[in-house]
């Protein structure tokens, strides 16, 4: 296992630096741990679980430290502040483990670099490395048991830069597990031992809860690796059988001792067997056995339930340093004690140290009357001659039963030894008493609360299922009158927004939602994935837009809502009736706007406008490009379109280029006669979603979506996109033997034998993010090349929807419920096609799951008056089962939509043919079919629907008459 496989090329001094920053104590802490260590005599053992735990939590920084290094670059995308140096490195690492994930989740085609398997393997490995050195070092201080906690950290080991060697690591794994058996010997022996001294149990100190104290023992009892490598230093080198012999032998003489001495501490030596590691390397009284056993149980026993848990491993600290050799030391002064030991410490102060033991003794002995019943039978059977009985504190609640019957034994017994059995004085028998009315009251009390609860839990169970079938009718009705939608987290902000508020429907459906949740665990299949719908809405919706009341969160939620709907049980089909009516009439003419751009008047081709004429010669593509109209890219029955795919598909290659510009990489192909393509490489079998932790501007481009898109466009009737065919090229002789010297240049052979190549640039232009035949053959996307005429330069315009780009900050559209407005008042949207333009790629945008449109261009030849071209979607495609609403920001925020595009979306969801049909048989026709994976069909036809309820909710909006001002009517 190797430590260098994070993949993290970060100054080690530098990150020592930082880590040792992160845990620096306060002076306080420093000065206690130093106490602690003076004490201590286990430094060694001791500090190796620190250095331990420092790994564990090193590596947690570490992984921050990644992030961090990707915050840093704020600015990400193409106007590129990102290199790839280092900065890519460490997210991707994590970006390949990620993917490793989707592989095995969604048993995913095999990733074939194998250098990337071997390098993600190694990643997955380090990760589960990580993860169990960090449990393992945070186990004491997370478990229950605080008392399993090793002491703080010192800071010596504090020092000690483990994370340097992995040969320490392996060591750490090999002591671990040779402690562990050891353990698991000692635990043994050790049981065997107790079962050979027939140790009375029974017989501990009973001031207080017993379950409390014998918790604290039984720690020591199990010998926790802390305790156990305490243990094992001091005890050096001694083989363990025979130290456990010595211990035994030790055991054994004070028992003997003690049994010549008085009856009470014979009690206190038997019952110190608790104290095995301890006491098994020292030679004890058994006065100095009865007083370490008071300070575990007040070190112990209470700390760990009375104490937070920082307190508690410092406490620990010193219940160690007392309990080594020299803490036995007779001068040792009394440690302080816990608030409930006050009675204790007051009787204690009064005593010199001497005597006060023996006293402390004797004090035991007599609060040994309270032994439990199962105790005090077992000494009546085994020690009747000692006469005295001895009581725990009950822990059932019929304790007090045996005790009363316990009292009674004791009274006759008790007469007639010499014990000091006070169980006869008068106060004492009030006091029990009075403690078992009390008893009977708690435990009644705590029975009528424990019943009251259940019948709380019971009825609200009901309840909620109960409201789940109303709430389940309640929302058909509201569908089926047409209803806007309220769902998803956003759901108040939008209402607040909307100001025509659904805040009681909105709570209703969070209640729903909770309810929902709730009753999965009664098997309802359809609530469960109704949540999950409603739930990944919300996810939606936050994700996409801050909350800030944006009509876009409403919509978030609508569509929320819809995404629950297509998983739920089928509900009657919406043919959007009231959509259709309303496409009758003007009406809603400033929702549904009749904008329909007519390309049989003022439609000049480029070739008109720049006065250029494709020769005899003139390749399908040049005179393709010269017919680019004002308004489309080619008309509607243009056969020009099939023989400009045919070329890029069948043409031979006769140069290859690299593509500057961009992010990723891209390909100039060039075919005879002039004629290019701009190819985009396949990365990922096509059912390989966006990964997880993937912006949408770092998200991997693919050739699938950009074909899929350009038939996407068509069939939506923009015809704003180029002509896109996916093509099979090989490698060798299709590429790299045509490809141009600084491409050239990065080409190499795979660990496999297959040539790859990465290219330059921003994103993903690295070895480990190469482009490989597999074996000799690569999937691509073809695109058109769009004119390059010297006078048909294309303008770059700032998308007004554009996404922050920032992984902290949010763009203004996403905070800002009136957004539109603002960009209704700036040209070019404040008047002719450009806004509905933006509506229409904004549809377009949320069909195929691109989130990527942060510039859009037009031809400058055409002026304002013209068609955007719908370019790069190689982002799209991405996460089949996710409808990522902000995308549809535009539409929600400006409650527009052109009414040719409504009626085109009318017809895909209500047939005859649905988008994905239509999808699927345009797209068997390209080479490189299937292109699209079958959810990504499905995801067309669902978000069809949620963007024509989306549109019913703004006409519910936006009455007629009730126009908002800053919505001016375009259609007009
Ligand atoms: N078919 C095409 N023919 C010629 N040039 C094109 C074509 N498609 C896109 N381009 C140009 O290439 C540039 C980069 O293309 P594209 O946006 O697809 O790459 P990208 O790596 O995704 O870029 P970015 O990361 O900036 O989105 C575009 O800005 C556009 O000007
Ligand atoms: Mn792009």
């Amino acid at each position: 296992m190797s430590l260098k496989s994070s993949g993290s090329e970060i100054d080690v001094s530098q990150r020592n630096a930082n880590i040792r920053n992160l845990f620096t104590p306060t002076p306080a802490a420093m000065a206690k741990r130093k106490e602690a260590r003076k004490r201590s005599q286990s430094s060694v053992s001791l500090q190796r679980n620190h250095s331990e735990m420092e790994m564990g939590q090193n590596y947690l920084y570490n992984g921050n430290n990644g992030n961090h290094y990707a915050d840093d670059n704020d600015d990400q995308h193409g106007m590129g502040v990102l290199n790839a140096l280092g900065i890519n490195q460490l997210p991707m690492t994590g970006n390949q483990s990620a993917m490793k994930q989707y592989h095995a989740v969604n048993g995913y085609g095999q990733n074939k670099a194998s250098h990337k398997d071997g390098q993600s393997n190694s990643n997955k490995s380090n990760n589960g490395w990580h993860q169990s050195a960090f449990e393992l070092a945070m186990k004491p201080a997370s478990g229950s048991a605080l008392v399993h906690a090793p002491p703080p950290v010192p800071l010596r080991s504090r020092q000690h830069k483990s994370w340097k060697s992995t040969s320490q690591l392996e060591n750490f794994i090999n002591s671990n597990e040779e402690k562990q058996s050891k353990h698991l010997q000692m635990e043994l022996e050790l049981e065997q031992q107790q079962q050979d001294m027939a140790v009375d149990f029974g017989n501990e100190m009973t001031w207080g809860k017993s379950v409390e104290k014998s918790q604290a023992l039984n720690h020591l009892r199990t010998l926790s690796p802390s305790s156990l490598s305490y243990q094992a230093t001091v005890g050096r080198s001694a083989p363990l059988a025979e130290r456990l012999q010595r211990f035994r032998n030790r055991q054994q003489q004070q028992r003997e001792q003690n049994e010549e001495q008085e009856q009470q501490q014979q009690y206190y030596v038997s019952a110190d067997i608790d104290n095995i590691p301890f006491i098994g390397q020292v030679q004890l009284s058994a006065e100095q056995i009865g007083i370490a056993n008071l300070h575990s149980h007040n070190n112990f026993g209470n700390s760990t339930n009375r104490r937070s848990s920082a307190g508690n491993v410092s406490s620990l600290v010193d219940a160690i340093g007392r309990y080594s050799p020299e803490a036995f030391d007779e001068t040792e002064p009394e440690p302080e004690l816990e608030p409930d030991f006050e009675l204790e410490q007051q009787f204690e102060e009064e005593l010199t140290p001497r005597r006060r033991q023996r006293v402390l003794i004797k004090r035991r002995t007599v609060r040994t009357a309270k032994q439990s019943p199962l105790a005090s039978a077992r000494a009546n059977e085994g020690k009747n001659e000692k006469t005295t009985t001895t009581k725990r504190e009950p822990k059932s609640g019929i304790a007090w039963l045996s005790r009363l019957q316990s009292e009674k034994n004791n009274q006759v017994v008790g007469a007639t030894t010499t014990s000091t059995n006070n169980s006869n004085n008068p106060i004492m028998a009030v006091l029990r008493t009075m403690k078992l009315k009390e008893r009977l009251a708690i435990s009644l009390g705590a029975t009528l609360v424990l019943l009251t609860l259940l019948l709380i839990v019971d009825v609200q169970m009901d309840f909620g299922v109960a409201n789940r079938h109303l709430l389940q009718q309640q929302q058909q009705q509201q569908q089926q009158q047409h209803q806007k939608l309220r769902f998803g987290s956003n759901v108040n902000d939008y209402d607040a927004a909307s100001g025509k508020g659904a805040m009681g429907a909105g709570i209703l459906h969070e209640f729903k939602r909770k309810f929902l949740q709730k009753s999965n665990s009664s098997g309802s299949k359809e609530a469960s994935t109704q949540a999950t719908g409603s739930q990944s809405g919300g996810v939606a919706g936050t994700s996409g837009q801050d909350g800030g009341g944006s009509a876009a969160g409403g919509g978030a939620g609508a569509g929320a809502g819809s995404g629950g709907m297509s998983t739920r049980k089928p509900i009657p089909h919406d043919r959007y009736v009231d959509l259709q009516k309303l496409l009758l009439t003007d009406e809603y003419s400033h929702v549904i706007a009749d904008n329909a751009p007519d390309v049989t008047m003022d439609n000049p081709t480029l070739g008109e406008m720049l006065h250029l004429r494709g020769g005899a010669n003139a390749s399908n593509l040049e005179r393709f490009q010269l017919r680019i109209t004002k308004k489309e890219l080619y008309g509607e029955h243009d056969t020009l379109v099939d023989a400009v795919l045919r070329d890029m598909i069948k043409l031979p290659i006769q140069h290859v280029v690299q593509k500057e510009g961009g992010t990723q990489l891209k390909l100039i192909i060039q075919y005879p006669n002039d004629i290019k393509a701009l190819m985009k490489p396949m990365r990922f079998p096509r059912d390989q979603q966006t990964l997880p932790n993937h912006f949408y501007f770092t998200d991997y481009e693919r050739h699938n979506a950009e074909i899929a898109a350009f038939h996407l466009d068509r069939i939506l009737g923009f015809r704003r996109a180029m002509p896109v065919a996916g093509r099979t090229l090989n490698i060798t002789t299709e590429i790299y033997q045509l490809a141009e010297e600084n491409l050239l240049k990065t080409f190499f052979v795979s660990p496999s034998l297959n040539l790859c190549f990465h290219g330059k640039c921003s994103y993903y232009c690295d070895t480990s993010h190469a482009i490989c035949g597999n074996p000799d053959m690569l999937e691509g996307s073809f695109a058109a090349f769009l004119p390059n005429f010297e006078s048909s330069n294309r303008k770059l315009w700032r998308h007004p929807w554009r996404r922050s780009y920032h992984k902290r900050k949010k763009a203004l559209w996403e905070t800002d419920a009136n957004y539109c407005a603002l960009v209704r008042d700036t040209p070019p949207y404040d008047e002719g096609r450009r806004l509905l333009d933006l509506m229409d790629m904004a549809v377009f945008d949320f069909l195929t799951g691109n989130m990527d449109r942060h510039h859009y261009e037009t031809f400058k030849v055409y002026g304002n008056e013209t068609f955007p071209l719908h370019l790069d979607h190689g982002r799209g495609f991405g996460r089949p089962f996710h409808d990522e609403l902000s995308i549809l920001a535009p539409v929600l925020q400006c409650c527009l939509l052109r009414k040719s595009t409504l009626m085109k979306l009318l017809e895909f969801h209500n047939g005859p043919q649905p988008l994905s049909q239509l999808m699927q048989e345009s797209l068997s026709n390209d080479p490189v079919s299937p292109v699209l994976w079958q959810p990504h069909l499905e995801a067309l036809d669902r978000r069809t629907g949620i963007i024509l309820q989306s549109i019913r909710d703004c006409i519910k909006r936006n009455p007629p008459g009730e126009m908002d001002n800053s919505e001016t009517d375009l259609s007009s």
